[in-house]
């Protein structure tokens, strides 16, 4: 694929062996904390794939500051009066389809930033807070239309992520739940002014129209999951399956009704979500976005990352 010749792309055998001469990784031991977290998550990739990683990270963090300083002397008129730009987060962001893992990378990632890193603080959020809530959906006859660009309120996430470079307080921002598939009426998540901040969600690569700046204007390096949408589909369903385990005796959850069906007809009503959904929304708007992102982690069929794309330009 053309968009790939600005890449260079390493097997996973390759990427493994890259190791940066700074501060250790967390210990292995710790790590299988992290991994009993995820129980699915095989302890190779955390130590094979994320290890370098979090390398990654740390190389582009000081690669930031030194040029951050660097042009800080640069804009120094009188020494005795030097220009020190405050510390803003370093912000991560994390995109992909839906069910491709993005929500499991970013927690990953975040979980070994901070034990790698103890003297940074390291926060995530994901932009799904940033829907708008069903009853305005339903209002503008968008609930099939869930995920898709007009479904977020791409002004308020835009406005949000200035302030988390801006501002020097903590900010709240809107959180969503699966559980009732809809945002939280009155509820928040807080940044705190991290010194990392990881931002995942389908949209955060995407340009609206007629909008001055975008999500990713605010992106100090970029990420996309990468992953054969076969296997998306069947990662969607299994998810879903989990969704269905979790709601069968709780009347509140939004799953509880069609968890009550048999497995067959739900396993149906995933696929037509998904076909009608989830894989047009991919297809359309989310996969042309993979070629802003400076790092593509590709994922073969058990999950497992096989190959990572870097951007040369
Ligand atoms: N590395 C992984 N190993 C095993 N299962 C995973 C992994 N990453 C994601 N999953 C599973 O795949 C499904 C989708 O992952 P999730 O992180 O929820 O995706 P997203 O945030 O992109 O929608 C979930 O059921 C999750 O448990
Ligand atoms: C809320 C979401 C857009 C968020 O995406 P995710 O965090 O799952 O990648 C998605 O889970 C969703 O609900 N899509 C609409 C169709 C569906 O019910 O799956």
């Amino acid at each position: 694929m053309s968009q790939f010749k600005l890449y260079t792309r390493y097997t996973r055998q390759e990427w493994q062996q890259f190791q940066y001469d700074g501060p250790e990784i967390a210990p292995v031991q710790q790590l299988s904390d992290l991994v009993s977290l995820h129980d699915r998550l095989s302890q190779r990739d955390v130590r094979e794939v994320y290890a370098p990683l979090v390398h990654y990270v740390d190389i582009a963090i000081r690669s930031a500051k030194k040029f951050q300083d660097t042009k800080d002397q640069f804009f120094t008129v009188y020494p005795e009066q030097p220009v020190q730009t405050p510390a803003v987060p370093f912000v991560i962001g994390i995109s992909g389809s839906v069910a491709v893992g993005k929500s499991t990378t970013a927690r990953v990632l975040h979980q070994l930033l901070k034990e790698t890193y103890p003297n940074r603080k390291v926060e995530m959020l994901t932009t799904d807070g940033f829907l708008y809530p069903n009853a305005v959906l339903e209002q503008q006859g968008l609930l099939k239309r869930k995920g898709f660009p007009e479904s977020y309120d791409m002004v308020a996430l835009v406005n949000f992520m200035s302030m988390v470079k801006t501002s020097r307080e903590s900010l709240r921002y809107p959180l969503y739940s699966h559980e009732i598939y809809d945002v939280v009426p009155n509820e928040y998540g807080i940044v705190d002014q991290p010194d990392i901040l990881i931002v995942e969600g389908i949209n955060v690569f995407q340009l609206p129209q007629n909008q001055q700046l975008y999500v990713s204007d605010f992106f100090d390096l970029s990420i996309y999951v990468d992953a054969e949408s076969r296997n998306i589909r069947k990662w969607y369903r299994e998810r879903f399956d989990l969704h269905m385990d979790l709601a069968q005796n709780d009347p509140s959850n939004y799953y509880y009704e069609i968890s009550q069906q048999p497995r067959e007809e739900a396993h149906e009503y995933a696929d037509e979500i998904w076909y009608s959904i989830n894989l047009p929304n991919l297809v359309q708007y989310i996969e042309p976005t993979r070629s802003r992102a400076d790092i593509i982690l590709h994922k073969a069929d058990n999950h497992a990352i096989d190959s990572v794309y870097v951007r040369k330009y």
